[in-house]
């Protein structure tokens, strides 16, 4: 798709993988605990495929499936027992999400024979109090409902929308993340050798307040916007976004749909403007990776897992690098 050269991963030292959804539990977004541990087995296979190249990575993931699943409960037993607020919800799904992705890559990497152990970071990202994410909800989270069902919900308040050929998702806010307040734990431990799981979930909100304290605030972060500046702020060389589709297709669903390979950063920017890629699935990533390289960072790619050794020598999937 351009005339851009290939690249190796001689020089290649260090890769942010962003696990989507799709690469942590089924379809369905239902995030059963059986699929997701298979998922996390599926994934670490492929992360201890890079690290036996002598590439360190950091990993981080989505969590809309989990976050969602957690408020439900926390909703349905707030009779019971006292009700979490959301961003504690997406605290526990870094809990969980990277006890899981640790057992896995562990796994995998005694598998291989490969002495590296893995660690998982509670990791916090600062937002602004006064985003407008806080008053126009835009991130889809939990499973998918048929409208009628939906519909129900709503009269009670909830915001739900309607998320095409899956049916309806609850949306809930997703501001903008400015900082990745724990990246130096990030770093230090990748330069102690851990492989590190971080940021779940785009990290956990949070304010600075007047005096310089940390709250919480009620929103989930867009993964992949995370996975942008963590990937900055940790200083990796490439940042892979790993999805269910092996490119980003221009012309999506239609007869003359066309992968884009490899480009420069402004014309990933010109697809986007012209409306290739979908608002709360590819636009996102294609927004993180395009964010990724205009700050700096070497390359960032958008592929499935099992093109990730690939991908990070930038010879599969679609990879976005500088004019
Ligand atoms: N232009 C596009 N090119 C490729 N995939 C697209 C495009 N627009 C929308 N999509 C959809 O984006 C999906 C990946 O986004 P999403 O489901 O949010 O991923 P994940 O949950 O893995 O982060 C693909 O399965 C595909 O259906
Ligand atoms: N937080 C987030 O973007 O999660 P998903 O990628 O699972 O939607």
């Amino acid at each position: 798709m351009s005339g851009l050269p290939a690249v190796t991963t001689v020089e290649i030292m260090k890769v942010l993988l962003a696990l989507g959804g799709n690469a942590m539990t089924n379809r369905d977004g239902r995030a059963r605990v059986e699929d997701q541990i298979a998922a996390a087995q599926v994934a670490m296979q492929a992360v201890a495929g890079l690290v036996s190249e002598g590439i360190d990575v950091v990993i981080t993931h989505g969590n809309g499936p989990q976050v969602g699943n957690l408020l439900v409960k926390n909703e349905l037993a707030a009779s019971v027992v006292p009700p979490v607020p959301l961003d504690w919800c997406g605290a526990q799904t870094q809990g969980t999400l990277g006890f899981v992705l640790m057992n896995a890559l562990d796994a995998a990497l005694a598998e291989r024979g490969i002495d590296k152990r893995s660690a998982a970071v509670v990791t916090r990202a600062r937002v602004d109090a006064g985003d407008a994410g806080f008053t126009r909800p835009t991130k889809p989270i939990g499973r998918f409902l048929p409208a009628e069902e939906a519909r129900v919900l709503r009269e009670h308040g909830e915001i739900w929308e309607d998320r095409g050929e899956k049916g309806w998702r609850r949306m809930v806010a997703s501001p903008e993340p400015l900082e990745i307040l724990d990246a130096p734990a990030v770093h230090a431990l990748v330069e102690a050798g851990f492989v590190v799981v971080a940021n779940g979930g785009g990290g956990i909100p949070v304010v600075r307040d007047a005096d310089g304290v940390l709250h919480g605030v009620e929103a989930v972060i867009d993964k992949d916007l995370g996975a942008a500046l963590l990937a900055r702020s940790v200083e990796v060389d490439v940042l892979v976004v790993a999805t269910d589709v092996s490119n980003a297709v221009l012309r999506y669903g239609q007869p003359s749909a066309e992968q884009v390979g490899t480009v420069s950063v402004d014309q990933m920017r010109g697809y986007g403007s012209e409306g290739h890629f979908a608002s709360g699935s590819m636009g996102p990533k294609v927004d993180a990776v395009c964010r990724f390289v205009e700050q700096g960072g070497r390359r960032a790619v958008i592929t499935n897992l099992d093109n990730i050794v690939d991908a990070v020598a930038g010879n599969a999937g679609t990879v976005v690098v500088p004019n």
